[in-house]
Formats: structure tokens, sequence, C-alpha cells
């Protein structure tokens, strides 16, 4: 592990207090894979007739949404949905609906911006509501992609990073609303799922 990675002990009250966690992913590791992503994209989408639209999937994507669109080279708007589906570390398996867009799709390119795809049953669901309002094109960008327990019925167009069964903090990520604002990401010991 380079110095740069530091572990971080969990302080809250509670279940998870005391617990040490990995860090998987530094802040400079994070932002050079952000630029990549973004040089990408702004590369696929450099050819929209209008510019295209970021949608951040809100509360997670909020960092990665704001520093992939800053270092994009190409013009976009934005705007944001919200939804919620985890009681602490686990999925309910219910995708629930608490904030939509407010742009106009139709005919207009469209990424969604997610910071992890798990089970993938958000972006099911989230795949299938923008396409029902006819978009141009429809891509989704996740920054971490827990590729060998997801269920979904198609790949994410762009992966930030592939990860193992893991819950992790940092980066937008939480648990519990917390841990939100840590620059790096960190990692929970493998199997450790509390409902
Ligand atoms: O692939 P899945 O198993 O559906 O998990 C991924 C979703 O879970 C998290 O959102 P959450 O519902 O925890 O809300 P939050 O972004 O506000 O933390 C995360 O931000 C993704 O949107
Ligand atoms: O591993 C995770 N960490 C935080 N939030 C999440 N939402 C789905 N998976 C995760």
């Amino acid at each position: 592990m380079s110095s740069s990675k530091k572990n971080l002990i969990i302080d809250h009250e509670g279940p998870f207090q005391g617990q040490k966690l990995d860090c998987l992913f530094s802040e400079q590791e994070i932002q050079a894979r952000v630029k990549e992503l973004a040089d990408q994209i702004s590369h696929d989408l450099e050819n929209a007739k209008k510019p295209p639209i970021l949608v951040g999937v809100l509360n997670g994507s909020l960092f990665f949404m704001a520093d992939l669109m800053r270092a994009m080279s190409i013009e976009t708007e934005m705007d944001f949905i919200k939804i919620s589906s985890y009681h602490h570390t686990s999925s309910t398996g219910t995708v629930r609906l608490v904030k939509d867009i407010s742009a106009q799709i139709t005919d207009r390119d469209v990424l969604i911006v997610e910071d992890i795809v798990d089970t993938g049953l958000s972006i099911n669901f989230l795949r299938n509501r923008m396409l029902s309002n006819a978009p141009h094109s429809l891509r989704v960008v996740t920054f971490l992609y827990k590729k060998e327990v997801s269920q979904l019925k198609k790949e994410p167009e762009y992966i930030g990073f592939v990860i193992p069964n893991r819950f992790v903090v940092g980066y937008g990520l939480d648990l519990d609303q917390k841990y939100r604002t840590l620059r790096d990401i960190y990692a929970f010991a493998p199997d450790n799922k509390q409902e």
C-alpha cells in the first residue's frame, strides 16, 4: 500500500464503531481516473447537436458529477434526480423516486452520472424511466462498479473502477449519511453487511 493510502477507523456510535476500513483509492487516483473518463466522454459526445444533459443521481454522485463536468472539454447541461434504496449497508430491494428531473430530455443526448452500481437496481430503474421520454441517446457513467454482484440488464458505457463486493464510503458515498466528504474511497472488510 502506498504511503498516501491511509486506513480509516469508524468513530461514530453504532454497530460499526471501531471498525478499520482500507483505503481503496486515494484522491490522486480518483482525480486521474475522472480526467480519463471526462476525456473519453467528451470525445464520444463532441458531435452532439445540442449540449448533452448530465443527470446526476443524488445524493451520492454530487462530487463525481461536479468533478466530471468541470473536467469535460465540451459544453454540457446539468440536471439531478434523487432516488433512495439503501438502509444501512443493504439494498431494500425497492427503488423510491424522491425527486424527478426538470429538463425535457426528448431528442437530447443524456448521460446518467452515478457514484456506484451495486445490485444494479437503481440503474435498471433509471434507464427505464429515462428511455420512456425518448432521448436521442442514453449512456451511463458510474465511478464504481461491483460487477460480480450487480444484476444489470445493460452494462454502464463508462466505468471508473470495478471493485469487489465490499461496502465503500467517501467521495460522495455514505454510511447512514456520514463519510460523504472524505476525499479518498474506503472499503469495509468483505461480507460486513448489517441489516
Ligand atoms: O446498484 P444499487 O444497489 O441500486 O445501488 C446504487 C445506488 O445506491 C446508492 O444510493 P442510495 O439509495 O444509498 O442514496 P444516496 O445516493 O443518497 O446515498 C448509490 O448512490 C446509487 O444510487
Ligand atoms: O458500497 C456502497 N457504499 C455506499 N453506498 C452504496 N450504495 C450502494 N452500494 C454502496
